[in-house]
């Protein structure tokens, strides 16, 4: 299993901007909307916004669609900081944030709960890791253990593994099958 493995190079997350629209990257609307995804916060900036921004657990009983938007280069952000740190020490203040299915998930706490290791939850700080997720979770332990941890959305963070099929040689067995 290669995504397993942590990774070694410090590549960011892959990002599709949704729009070319700027908005000042104070606009906390901009980076934490409820609005929706058309705004995009200069990156100089992001650091200083980051700061101080809040990013609050939602509450589990609001839908996924309505969680508040985090603009995915505030996400991208968080794995840059992350895996641009490489000493624990300097690690200890991040946010350890998962992407699972366009959501974002908050494990900075719940890492060192985490009955699967802290190791796996590290290794996908700031990126998306939804069938990664999906391959050693079923829809019960998301809503008892996941769902708690949201605290909103995002759009265009990819994975950075490819999916390798689930069953192999169901669909080449030959013709006198
Ligand atoms: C929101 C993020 C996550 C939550 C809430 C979560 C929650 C859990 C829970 C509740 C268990 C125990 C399952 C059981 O005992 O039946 C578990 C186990 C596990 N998790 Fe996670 N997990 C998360 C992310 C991840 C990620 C990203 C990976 C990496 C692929 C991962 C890999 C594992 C593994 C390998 C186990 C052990 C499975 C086993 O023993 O059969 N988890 N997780």
């Amino acid at each position: 299993m290669g995504w397993l493995r942590l990774r070694h190079t410090l590549t960011v997350a892959g990002v599709k901007e949704e729009s070319g629209h700027t908005t000042p990257a104070r606009n906390k609307i901009g980076i934490y909307s409820k609005h929706g995804k058309d705004t995009a916060p200069a990156t100089t900036s992001l650091a200083h916004v980051f700061q101080q921004e809040d990013f609050p657990f939602q509450d589990p009983s609001m839908s996924d669609s309505d969680l508040p938007y985090i603009d995915p280069s505030i996400v991208s952000f968080v794995d840059q900081q992350w895996h641009s740190s490489s000493e624990d020490a300097s690690r200890k203040h991040l946010h350890v944030w998962l992407v699972i299915d366009n959501v974002v998930y908050d494990c900075t706490q719940f890492q060192r709960e985490h009955p699967g290791g802290i190791d796996v939850i590290q290794s996908f700080v700031g990126q998306d890791c939804s069938w990664q997720f999906w391959r050693f979770h079923g829809r019960e332990q998301m809503r008892e253990y996941g769902r708690p941890l949201r605290i909103g959305r995002t759009s265009g963070i990819q994975n950075r593994f490819k999916e390798p099929p689930r069953y192999v040689g169901l669909s080449t067995l030959g013709e006198d099958w």
